[in-house]
């Protein structure tokens, strides 16, 4: 009985194990183009949730976010919650058998990590020894399980069978090769530093097309070409981590215990992005004439060209009809084949923006029984204006009054077109807005509540996202000033990217989350801010006693 629970323990802890080392396997994989494909826990790794599980007894909202009065979240975080708990009890008493047979055969220490603190880490420090035979390795059960608990593993000399038990190891600070050393076992022992990073072809990736007087390459030429390779690996990157975020909106719900996810993947590709327009000041130690002496050797390449670019701004919601077109050419005139085909494909697939529209048209609380936000926020504001037009009337200074009633009616007409859905289509249309009405009035509700815990990281997937526009801006802003300082206002190579063609991509036509930046227009004082209800309160989270 006990052999049978050990082994199916054994097989939850040990299968997500090996997926990983498959995938580290997989990093030789001479594919180029192959995207690293990472282990799918379809709710989490199961490491993770018995983690979740133990923070949730000090955080118990991880786990319960679910207000009853919701019935549009399944009852499924309660199952899952049960599955964690079941996890949880399976993996103790696993440790449990497996602690017994490692104290026995590999001499594993729990010791206090002065590293960390004291009571909830520990670091481990075990044997690696071939006496355990093949189809049972310790090294990585107790891996996982020091994964489990976030403990640092030190692997030490393996003891003999005959010798006497080995005196206590002494404590030392862990240090982060240590870690790496837990899930590096001796089994991958060929992979080293080059061959898993393909060091050969990376390093040998920067042909310098370029022959100066001397006929040798120009010299700044691998700093260019440096440069936009790396640019390219980040751009893969960040496509890597918002397919991770297009993912979670796939299932046409939200799961709110994957919010503080989704907030940490958009802040990562912010992180990523401010890398990037920091780089620039690294292309810019090229003066115009530097890249004059190599720039005729570049054949027709562009930066135009650079497809993951063109598939990020797609995946993100750039509008395929609010492009500009170059020469009266479509942005896709200069690709073809294969590439051509992924940048179409990324016009077709819901965008980012689209799947965060639809989110927010979904937001809790917006219209819930007889309480409609939008309707309160309007009458709020006329009972302010109210009271503004009884100071207007009382101001002595005639000149003063004036321009106060002026000031007044300007912000009273530019309120009142937030509150017509046909000015909004009008506004869609002009594309002067992007987000549907629905999802228009949540970006209100969501920053004017944002301080209730239920929209906390809703608010902070919010501030990602004018991030992120933020930082295309910038990327493209770069762009331009640096095809004005290498070539003025020549074509570029290619024939392609002009100085003015890339300072029209400035506008806001290219800001995807357009509506985020101009809600400032809309800053209100807090009387203006509907006081919410019992029952909407109790919705997003606020304690009762507040
Ligand atoms: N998870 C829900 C939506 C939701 O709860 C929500 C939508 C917008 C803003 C905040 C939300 N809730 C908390 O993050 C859904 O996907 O339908």
């Amino acid at each position: 009985m006990l052999t049978v629970f050990s082994f199916c323990s054994y097989c939850v802890i040990r299968l997500p194990v090996c997926n990983r080392r498959k995938t580290a396997a997989r990093g030789a994989n001479p594919d180029p183009n192959s995207q690293p494909q990472l282990p799918r826990y379809r709710n989490g790794h199961p490491f993770s949730s018995v983690a979740v599980l133990i923070s949730s007894l000090w955080r118990p909202n991880t786990l319960y976010p679910t207000p009853a009065t919701d019935k549009r979240i399944p009852t499924h975080t309660y199952t899952h919650t049960h599955m964690q708990i079941s996890i949880f009890l399976s993996l103790s008493l696993f440790s449990l058998v497996r602690s017994t047979i490692i104290h026995q055969e590999s001499h594993v220490q729990l010791t206090p990590c002065p590293a960390h603190d004291g009571d909830t880490r520990r670091r481990i420090s075990m044997s690696t020894s071939s006496d355990y035979g093949t189809g049972a390795p310790p090294a990585s059960a107790v891996a996982a399980v020091a994964d489990l608990c976030h403990i640092p593993v030190h692997h030490t000399q393996a003891p003999s069978k005959q010798a006497d038990p080995p005196a206590p190891i002494k404590e030392e600070p862990a240090g982060p090769e240590e870690v790496v050393d837990s899930i590096t076992p001796a089994t991958e022992g060929e992979l080293n530093y080059g061959s898993y990073l393909q060091l050969d072809r990376l390093l040998s990736s920067q042909t310098l097309q370029s022959r100066g007087p001397d006929g040798n390459p120009v010299h700044d030429e691998h700093l260019f070409i440096v440069i936009h390779q790396a640019y390219e690996l980040w751009f893969k990157q960040i496509l890597f981590e918002l397919d991770s975020v297009l993912d979670v909106f796939k299932a046409g719900f939200v799961d709110e215990a994957k919010m503080r996810l989704l907030a940490a993947r958009l802040q990562r590709i912010n992180v990523i992005m401010n890398l990037l327009v920091d780089q620039i000041s690294v292309l810019d130690t090229m003066t115009p004439r530097d890249f004059f002496s190599f720039r005729s050797f570049l054949g027709t390449a562009s930066g135009f060209q650079s497809v993951q670019f063109r598939i990020l701004e797609n995946k993100i919601g750039v509008k395929k009809s609010l492009r500009i077109r170059y020469h009266s050419d479509d942005y896709k005139a200069a690709l073809s084949g294969p590439d051509l085909k992924a940048v179409q494909d990324s016009e077709e697939q819901p965008s980012l923006f689209a799947m965060i529209e639809s989110w927010l048209a979904r937001t809790p609380g917006l219209k819930d029984g007889d309480f409609d936000f939008w309707t309160q926020f309007q009458a709020n504001l006329h009972e302010s204006w109210r009271a503004a037009w009884q100071r207007i009337e009382a101001e002595p200074n005639a000149h003063l009054q004036e321009s106060m009633r002026a000031a007044q009616k300007e912000t009273e007409a530019q309120f009142e077109r937030i509150f017509d859905e046909d000015v909004h289509a009008n506004e869609l249309l002009k594309g002067n807005r992007r987000f549907s009405y629905p999802a228009f009035k949540a970006l209100f509700f969501i920053s004017f509540y944002r301080d209730f815990p239920r929209f906390h990281l809703a608010y902070d997937v919010l501030n990602q996202l004018e991030v992120l526009d933020k930082h295309l801006q910038k990327w493209r802003l770069n762009h331009v000033n640096l095809v004005q300082r290498m070539l003025g206002t020549k074509a570029g190579s290619g024939g392609s990217s002009g100085y003015h063609y890339l300072r029209s991509t400035l506008s806001d036509r290219y800001k995807v989350f357009l509506d985020l930046y101009n809600l400032s227009t809309y800053l209100v004082d807090d009387d203006c801010i509907p006081a919410l209800p019992p029952h909407v309160k109790k919705l997003l989270n606020v304690p009762p006693e507040s």
